[in-house]
């Protein structure tokens, strides 16, 4: 049997993107893609496009340059775009934008007109016990909780069989708990149907939860593309290493190609650089590559405190310029001025050229 001629692997392909706003580029060269069933995210601070290049995405922004394939097939070039209602995108939006009049059932009815009545009700009731809101269905947005009205959203979005779902802050109006246990369910309704999703976040632990693949954004060009195991442990540049995660630079100098001597000792690590020995560098030191050893002759001092429970993230000071934190078990109890043994433990050394500080 013939497979259908789909022209490649890939379900979303964004080539060399650019666009913008009255002629000031805000996208800028952006290049990634997207497997079916997958879900990426754009990561960025704010103002640095996310949204911009939802809205390309879903075709309300022209291309100065470059291409947006699905499916293989081009769906916007500069000039030529397939109308928003005709790309099979759905779209979740921060405020849901549910329709205030109309019950939840007719919600997510709404984009389903072309079914007869059975079809459309039988559609319907799948996709709101598919959100768990089966029992809600006669009711108005305004008696459900804003979580709850999430799913609608989603479900609504849902409806019309999308090709790829598009999430724009989807969780930022709910409090952190209700946000987490969210995201997560939504990621488990899209891998069930095998959705492919772009979410737009700025909130990283929610990237990280939710998505297969996560770019990081900075000034409307993508920084890295990635898992979001390798932006962790892995980042291309100093921008990557700050925006992700926790972690601090120290000051070292290149003993050899996957050893740096600094403050803390000798590291050592998985990656082999290429400078000569002596170059000094700027080494990346995450709360999770510090240990307690008690036998240690690294005594840096504790100057900021922060219980968090089954944890406690400590900020220590060897010297004026050298400061670190490091993320202990709680029940390992330190007082600031105490002087605690520590000493690196980083199977990942992240390491880049020494950039004099500013100012
Ligand atoms: N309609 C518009 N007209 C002109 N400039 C715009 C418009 N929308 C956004 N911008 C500008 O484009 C840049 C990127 O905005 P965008 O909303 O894409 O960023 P973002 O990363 O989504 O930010 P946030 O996380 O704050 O929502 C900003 O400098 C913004 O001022």
């Amino acid at each position: 049997m013939n497979k259908p001629a789909i022209a490649s692997d890939w379900l979303l392909e964004v080539n060399n993107l650019c666009c913008g706003y009255g002629g000031e580029a805000v996208v800028k060269n952006v290049s990634f893609a997207l497997r079916q069933g997958d879900i990426g995210c754009l990561l960025g601070p704010s103002g640095c496009g996310k949204s911009t290049m939802l809205r390309a995405l879903a075709g309300f922004l022209p291309l100065s340059d470059g291409k947006i394939s699905l499916q293989g097939q081009a769906i916007s070039l500069p000039g030529r775009a397939l109308p928003p209602e005709k790309r099979r995108i759905g779209m979740v939006f921060q405020d849901y934008a549910l329709f205030p009049h109309l019950s939840i059932a007719d919600n997510v009815g709404f984009g389903l007109n072309r079914l007869s009545k059975a079809e459309r009700q039988r559609k319907v009731t799948e996709l709101l016990e598919l959100v768990q809101l089966q029992d809600l269905a006669d009711c108005y947005p305004h008696e459900l909780s804003g979580g709850q009205q999430q799913r609608v959203a989603l479900a609504r979005a849902l409806a019309p069989e999308p090709t790829l779902i598009l999430l724009d802050e989807p969780f930022s109006n709910l409090d952190a708990d209700l946000r987490r246990r969210l995201s997560l369910d939504v990621r488990d309704i899209l891998k069930t149907l095998g959705i492919s999703a772009i979410l737009v976040t700025h909130d990283q632990q929610e990237a990280f939860a939710m998505c297969d693949q996560v770019a990081v954004l900075q000034k409307g060009r993508i920084q890295q593309w990635d898992v979001p195991f390798n932006l962790y442990h892995e980042p291309t540049n100093r921008f990557v290493a700050s925006f992700v995660g926790q972690g601090s630079f120290i000051l070292g100098n290149t003993l050899g190609p996957d050893a740096i001597q600094s403050e803390l000792g000798v590291i050592h690590g998985n990656r082999a650089y290429r400078w000569e020995a002596g170059t000094p560098v700027d080494v990346l030191i995450r709360p999770d590559d510090i240990v307690y050893d008690e036998h240690s002759p690294l005594r840096p001092e504790v100057i900021e405190k922060t219980f968090a429970g089954t944890s406690t993230l400590y900020r220590f000071r060897c010297s004026e310029s050298t400061e670190f934190e490091a993320l202990f078990r709680s029940h390992l109890d330190f007082n600031v001025g105490d002087f605690v043994p520590v000493r690196v433990d980083a199977d990942h050394l992240i390491a880049f050229e020494h950039e004099a500080r500013q100012g």
